[in-house]
């Protein structure tokens, strides 16, 4: 069994984290933390988990972090980079679910993410880890930058086209809406019921932190600089991503033939049939991408629609399927629920 432990257990992530780790075969928690909550039960805390989680939060001070196979962060930015070091040299694998390991470049980092980096030789070392694209690099990782939430959406719906050489680099459009968990369960004005339900808007257009990670992945892929739009829109749905990503084609392809042999072998991945538009409620829950391929009136504009699970391939789905990698287990294994729908 895969010792594991989790820091910052009462956060959503943290608490998709459980419920997928509690059925997982190979996985046994060790340890769960909150600063807030130490001394609580889990199962007081998040009542879905009765009768299958059986331990209490601990101050993560406290918590028997380093006896553990592997560690989960899902804590604020900030927060890993300055506990990976000590849990990797004791030979603890580190899944990162925040931002500290997913940037290359420190002084980009530092620019978007307001602080100064307490850890960037673990940065140099670190898996920016989407399967789908890079799993032969995760399985000898020691610390996984597991990416984020829109990032994922994104680069899964362009990465076909980018790998084709298809597409016009400089003029990518992704117009992305997200439900409220994503921004995460502590108390904020801007997600009341009463300011996001019945309520539509943009945000962060001028820049928003997720833009130079999904540059970094595109443009390592295409092997050049790639130019993207990157606008999210904050939606009243609790969960789901929608990505609707545009881009100018240079050269014929059968777009269906493409993203269908693109993903044939991806478990996770599901091209829809032409014509297909997925919704968020078919990944509910659920590790799954669903994506849908168009090119509106024969033109030479392509529209592709990536849809996720922020909590699960968003985030904490793509975690432990990041640590199935790690650990030479099937990617699926603790992984298969069916979406819940309505
Ligand atoms: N929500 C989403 O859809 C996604 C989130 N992410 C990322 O995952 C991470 C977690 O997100 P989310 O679960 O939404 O966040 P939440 O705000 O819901 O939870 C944060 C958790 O971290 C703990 N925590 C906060 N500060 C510290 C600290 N200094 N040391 C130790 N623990 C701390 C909190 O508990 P306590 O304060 O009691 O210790 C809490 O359990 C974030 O970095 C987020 O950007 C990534 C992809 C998607
Ligand atoms: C709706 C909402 O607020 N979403 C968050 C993104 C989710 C997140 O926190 O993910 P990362 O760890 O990848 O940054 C935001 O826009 O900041």
């Amino acid at each position: 069994m895969i010792k594991v432990g989790i820091v910052g257990g009462t956060g959503y992530t943290g608490v998709e984290l459980l419920r997928l780790l509690a059925q997982h075969p190979e996985a046994h928690l060790e340890a769960i933390t909150s600063r807030k909550e130490a001394g609580m039960a889990v199962s007081d805390m998040f009542p879905n988990l009765r009768g299958r989680v059986n331990l209490k939060f601990q101050d993560p001070a406290e918590a028997p972090l380093h006896r553990c196979d592997v560690v989960f962060f899902a804590t604020p930015n900030g927060v890993a980079m300055q506990q990976a070091k000590a849990l990797v040299d004791a030979g603890v694998k580190v899944i990162d679910l925040a931002a500290d390991f997913r940037i290359k470049d420190i002084p980009l980092w530092e620019k978007w993410y307001g602080m100064t980096h307490a850890c960037p030789e673990l940065v140099a070392e670190a898996v920016y880890a989407l399967p789908e694209i890079n799993r032969s690099e995760i399985k000898g990782a020691r610390v996984i930058a597991n990416p984020g939430c829109y990032p994922t959406a994104v680069q899964l719906g362009f990465m076909p086209l980018i790998e084709a050489g298809a597409i016009e680099l400089q003029g990518l459009v992704a117009d992305c809406k997200s439900g409220v968990s994503g921004a995460g369960r502590k108390a904020e004005v801007a997600t009341l019921f009463s300011e996001a339900s019945d309520n539509f808007k943009a945000y962060g257009v001028a820049g928003h932190r997720h833009l130079p990670e999904i540059v970094q992945g595109l443009s390592r892929r295409a092997g050049a600089s790639v130019g993207l739009t990157f606008v999210p829109h904050l939606t009243p749905l609790i969960r789901g991503i929608h990505a609707t990503l545009y881009a100018r084609l240079t050269k014929e392809v059968d777009l269906q033939a493409l993203y269908e042999q693109h993903y044939a072998s991806e478990y996770f991945v599901d091209v829809l049939p032409a014509g297909g538009h997925p919704e968020t409620r078919s990944v509910r829950s659920a590790n799954f991408c669903r994506i849908a391929v168009h090119r509106p009136q024969g033109g030479d504009t392509v529209v592709i629609l990536s849809v996720i699970d922020n909590l699960v391939k968003g985030a904490a789905g793509q975690a432990v399927q990041n640590m199935n990698i790690l650990f030479g287990l099937p990617e699926a294994t603790g992984l298969q629920q069916i979406p819940i729908l309505p």
